[in-house]
């Protein structure tokens, strides 16, 4: 039986993006492809897996860090009350065919960065939300930029908003964001998806201008929903 890395599984509720506040069960899968500036996450294996048995509690169980999809299946059955589950990361597409295989207990919400879409399509029929993410060029220098985007118009395009699946984009964004950046790739994306997150960056040295953000929504909104929303979670220290 396949087993993956997984370093925590906790019930919550979801602190970023158009669905800020739904109760989730989180599941984050351990690796990542890419090692962006502002990652919140560690991306080392851990010696454990962390359960939350009771939401809120602090208090972990520590089950292996390797899993097999019954024993996360198991895990999530203990909590009430879904919204969704959010398989997060890390880069959760890595593991596409471990995801494709889960059998959860309520609907499932992918939390990627759209650079693998081979492993996108794999999923597709498997996920009802998407919170794709758009890493920008100050992410990629000095690598091939134009092949990571297509790999993300790619990505969008498979896991594309349907009657069945709601797909958003969000963009971290940083005093570095070129608002030009951002205007080029939602216009390339913008048939796929159901709105736009600006997510300023969170406990980094290249807070985002206050000015500069509002300015980027407003152009925006003449074509796409567009909402600013920082990471609520962090405010409140929930998980
Ligand atoms: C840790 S990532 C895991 C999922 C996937 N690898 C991705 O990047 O979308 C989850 C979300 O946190 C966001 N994020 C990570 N660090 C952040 C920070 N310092 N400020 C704001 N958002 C951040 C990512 O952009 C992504 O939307
Ligand atoms: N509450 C809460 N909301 C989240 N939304 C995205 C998260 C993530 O790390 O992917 C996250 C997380 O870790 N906690
Ligand atoms: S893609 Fe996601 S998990 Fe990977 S480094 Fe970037 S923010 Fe972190
Ligand atoms: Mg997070």
């Amino acid at each position: 039986m396949e087993r993956k890395p997984v370093s925590e599984i906790f019930c919550a509720v979801q602190g970023e993006g158009p669905y800020v506040g739904v109760r989730q069960a989180f599941v984050r899968f351990v690796g990542c492809n890419l090692d962006c500036s502002y990652c919140d996450t560690p991306l080392d294996e851990p010696d454990y897996c962390l359960f939350e048995k009771v939401p809120g509690s602090g208090e972990f169980e520590k089950l292996s860090p390797l899993l097999c999809t019954s024993d996360i299946e198991d895990s999530i059955r203990s909590f009430a009350n879904l919204h969704s589950v959010s398989l997060t990361g890390g880069e959760p597409l890595l593991h596409a065919e471990f995801i494709r295989d889960l059998d959860l207990p309520a609907p499932v919400y992918l939390e990627t960065n759209m650079t693998l879409p081979e492993k996108a399509a794999i999923v597709k029929d498997s996920v009802d939300y998407v919170a794709g993410d758009v890493k920008l060029p100050e992410e990629f220098e000095g690598s091939n930029f134009d092949e990571h985007i297509e790999h993300t118009y790619q990505c969008f395009r498979t896991l594309r908003s349907t009657q069945h699946r709601d797909c958003f984009c969000k963009i971290v964004v940083t005093s570095s964001t070129k608002p030009a950046d951002v205007m080029d790739i939602v216009e390339q994306i913008s048939d796929y998806i159901s709105c736009v997150i600006l997510q300023p960056v969170t406990q980094h040295k290249k807070a985002t201008n206050i000015q500069t953000i509002l300015s980027l929504q407003e152009n925006l909104l003449k074509s796409k929903n567009t909402l600013i929303i920082p990471q609520t979670h962090k405010l409140w220290g929930c998980l």
